[in-house]
């Protein structure tokens, strides 16, 4: 493609070239939430901020980590992996907020995706529907191994993304409102975990681009527990879950290094 940076190697939106990142990044969709995922590395500091694009980059045992926000929506998360990987990232956690749907998940909890269901717009243009979304299996298992030993709640299956919040929030009053609530219910009786929105063009530019990409969540609250009649807890605090992530990067940096 032409080069609007006018720059050869500096990518367009995330404004980063090769060697600003490491191989490990952490991907939040709310720029706000990177810096506090940088105080978790050793040495971090501001590499890039344009748009809603943040970059920190630090290390965790010596190997050169970083986190840069994809803003909301597969849009935007795509975009993100595109260039980091122009800028040598091959591995990829995000940490976001989700919506639990299980009515056993509650807010507090942590959500490991094992695959999202493609309700979005992004990932029908690099995959046609039939190829899953599915998380990178070393990824998840780091995962998985990290949130269980630090002691937190979790929970492991597919999460849902979709493109409008409010079509999961407030479905009854879209004017597809028949087609979001059926397909909801549809969603719980398979035994989908959460619904978030980006994991699912994650996954699948991950597959396109084979790099390795995985998820995990706060579940801020539960709407089938609210409409259950449930205690529904609401809690905003994304730190357990960014514990489980940087847990993970440095299961994934030994185990890359003892290959
Ligand atoms: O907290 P983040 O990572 O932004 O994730 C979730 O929160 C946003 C919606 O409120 C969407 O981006 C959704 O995926
Ligand atoms: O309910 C929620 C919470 C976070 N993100 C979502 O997409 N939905």
């Amino acid at each position: 493609m032409q080069n609007y940076t006018g720059e050869i190697g500096l990518q367009y939106h995330v404004q980063l070239r090769s060697g600003d990142v490491g191989r490990y990044v952490i991907l939040p969709g709310d720029p706000k939430r990177c810096a506090k995922i940088a105080t978790h590395f050793d040495d971090a500091k501001l590499v890039a901020d344009s748009r809603e694009y943040v970059t920190y980059t630090g290390y965790l045992d010596g190997e050169k980590v970083s986190v840069t926000s994809t803003g909301i929506g597969g849009p935007s998360a795509s975009i993100a992996m595109e260039e980091l990987v122009n800028c040598g990232a091959d591995t990829f956690i995000r940490v976001g907020t989700c919506g639990g749907m299980e009515i056993d998940i509650k807010g507090g909890d942590v959500v490991i995706a094992t695959g999202a269901i493609r309700m979005e717009g992004t990932s029908k243009e690099y995959a046609p529907i039939e190829f899953p979304a599915v998380a990178d299996l070393d990824v998840t298992n780091a995962l998985v191994s990290a949130a269980k030993e630090l002691g937190y709640i979790y929970h492991t299956g597919i999460v849902q993304c979709k493109d409008a919040f409010y079509g999961q929030h407030e479905a009854e009053r879209l004017p597809v409102s028949y087609e979001l609530l059926n397909k909801w219910e549809a969603w719980k009786r398979l035994g989908c975990k959460a619904s978030e929105m980006e994991s699912a063009a994650l996954f699948i530019v991950a597959s396109h681009l084979r790099v390795r990409c995985g998820s995990d969540f706060l579940v801020v609250a539960n709407q089938e527990r609210n409409a259950a009649g449930l205690e529904n807890p609401i809690v905003h605090d994304t730190e357990a879950a960014i514990k489980v992530a940087v847990e993970a990067i440095r299961k994934l940096i030994k185990a890359d290094k003892e290959k």
